[in-house]
């Protein structure tokens, strides 16, 4: 069974990659398993070092979107790719809009080691 830590790499850890083409999100949705089943509506991709994001979860302590839980902001900005799926996408032809941007990263932290297991917004 895939632990929460491996779900976050899978999903938002993008380290060695750059969303020059416009055609990233649709593949990296596909080969990252978020287009089984469903299109997932929105993915957040971040290109630096592992051990730079599994850094956040002793940053900047904030409120996660939901108001109740902890989460972290980077201090840095992050090179990411946000993948937002578009009006006329149909399952299971998932069609993504590739946004590369310079943002704080906010995540949700568990476990021990505390690491990501969430990805909560960019700001
Ligand atoms: N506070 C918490 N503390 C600890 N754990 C928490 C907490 N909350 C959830 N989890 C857990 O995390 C897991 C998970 O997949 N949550 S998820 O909301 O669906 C993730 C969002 C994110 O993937 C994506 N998104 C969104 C915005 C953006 O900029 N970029 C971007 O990528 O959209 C998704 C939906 O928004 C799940 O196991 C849940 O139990």
């Amino acid at each position: 069974k895939e632990s929460q830590a491996m779900k976050f790499l899978r999903q938002h850890m993008d380290s060695d990659g750059s969303s020059s083409s416009p055609t990233y999100c649709n593949l990296m949705m596909q080969h990252r398993n978020m287009t089984q089943g469903w299109c997932k509506p929105v993915n957040t991709f971040v290109h630096e070092p592992v051990e730079d994001v599994q850094a956040v979860c002793f940053q900047k302590k904030i409120s996660c979107k939901d108001g109740q839980s902890i989460c972290y902001q980077s201090n840095a900005r992050m090179n990411i790719t946000d993948c937002r799926l578009t009006g006329n996408s149909k399952y299971p032809n998932c069609t993504y809009r590739t946004s590369q941007k310079e943002r704080h990263i906010i995540v949700a932290c568990e476990g021990n080691p505390y690491v990501p297991v969430h990805f909560d917004a960019s700001v």
